[in-house]
């Protein structure tokens, strides 16, 4: 069967979407088939001297032809292209290229890394709801996509203030009780998909770093820091409890009593400070930080990335199960902690301006 102008139609659509780019041979071969679609201003071949009609009528039978015999061709590449870029890209994106874009979560795939911007300046890159949505389905797809680093970094003076905290109050300033099941549920789940998180996970911490922004660093591979970030982890001001599996990560990372200050007394880190607890792996002065910092992960986005695969496994095998355990505990405790006094009062202190860390 031949193919309809509807099946064509719907082919130079598909070639948008390919994952991947087919390269400039099968540019020009597409460009090609799509010449007898286009009114060409070239005298028509005149083969034989026949009358004029015969010749009109010739002519239109062999356009016909070719029209259909291009079309087919056409959609028969742009199907054999749409499925081998599925099969290499796994149904995600491929390289070099802006893989998903909403407003507040930004991500590009170029270089074999994939970066992740928090994206709300205006906001100091606060997390809503739907950016928590976002960012599980972007390290789904990154999971399998073609890039060996993924990278978490924010736009503007921040990195990331932390949760949003207008997630759970209304626009006439109350508590959204309904809300708070779905932030704990959110929040559990947005822990798991950095547990499970198969590739090398890296932040960029261009700025301060807020609640779960700065919790989440636990769980990250390598965290490089700007001079300018800050860490702080208010749970105790704001009448909540640590999150993203800091319960764990914290003291196992600087020890117990740099955990307590940070996540029971709020005490706020400067950049040098993290990195001399180990929370992060090199500070870099504020003027050379983003070149610094590109340059080598680019680099480092050359390895072989199987090898690096399978010994991230070996470092975090023996910890998952632990962590997803911490990770259901603490959900349980965030809970309680919702619909505690002390967090009420404080969200709506903040909601009415009363409070800033
Ligand atoms: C609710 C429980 C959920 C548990 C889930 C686990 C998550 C836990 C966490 O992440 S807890 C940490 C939450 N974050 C904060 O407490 C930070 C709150 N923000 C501030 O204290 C300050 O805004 C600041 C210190 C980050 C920055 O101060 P400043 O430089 O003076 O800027 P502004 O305050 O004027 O901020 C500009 C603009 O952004 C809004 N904003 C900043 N952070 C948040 C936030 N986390 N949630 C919501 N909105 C935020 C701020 O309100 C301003 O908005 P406006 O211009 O007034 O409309």
């Amino acid at each position: 069967m031949r193919a309809s102008q509807q099946d064509f139609e719907n082919a130079m659509n598909q070639v948008k979407l390919l994952k991947e780019d087919p390269g400039n041979q099968v540019k020009l071969k597409l460009y090609a088939l799509t010449a007898t679609e286009r009114p060409c201003n070239m005298p028509k071949p005149i083969v034989f001297d026949f009358d004029d009609n015969a010749k009109q009528d010739s002519w239109k039978c062999l356009k016909l032809h070719m029209v259909e015999t291009s079309r087919q061709n056409y959609v028969d590449l742009v199907s054999s292209l749409s499925s081998s870029s599925e099969a290499s890209g796994q149904g995600n994106c491929g390289a070099d290229e802006k893989v998903q874009e909403s407003k507040d979560i930004v991500v590009t795939s170029e270089d074999g890394i994939t970066k992740i911007v928090f994206n709300r300046p205006t906001k100091k890159n606060a997390i809503t709801f739907q950016m928590y949505q976002e960012i599980m389905l972007t390290l789904k797809n990154a999971s399998t996509d073609n890039s060996v680093i993924t990278v978490f970094t924010g736009t503007g003076d921040y990195y990331c203030s932390g949760n949003d905290l207008n997630n759970l109050i209304s626009a006439t300033g109350e508590i959204q009780e309904a809300q708070r099941d779905e932030q704990t549920v959110l929040t559990r789940e947005l822990v798991s998909s950095f547990i499970d998180f198969p590739k090398l996970l890296v932040a960029v911490v261009n700025g301060p770093a807020v609640g779960i922004a700065v919790t989440l660093l636990g769980l990250f591979d390598a965290v490089y820091a700007s001079d300018k970030a800050t860490f702080h982890t208010p749970f105790s001001q704001l009448g909540q409890s640590p999150e993203a599996c800091s319960s764990y990560t914290f003291p196992k990372i600087m020890g117990p009593a740099k955990a307590t200050e940070m996540l029971l007394f709020g005490k706020k880190l400067t950049a040098r400070e993290a990195w001399a607890q180990g929370l992060v792996s090199e500070v870099f002065p504020e003027s050379t930080f983003e070149k610094e910092v590109w340059t080598r992960l680019k680099a480092y986005a050359k390895l072989p990335p199987n090898g690096i695969k399978v010994s991230k496994e070996l470092i975090r095998k023996n910890e998952k199960q632990k962590l997803h355990a911490v990770n259901a505990e603490e959900s349980t405790v965030i809970q309680e902690r919702l619909t505690s006094e002390e967090c009420t009062n404080a969200l709506l202190n903040f909601a009415s301006r009363k409070a800033k860390l």
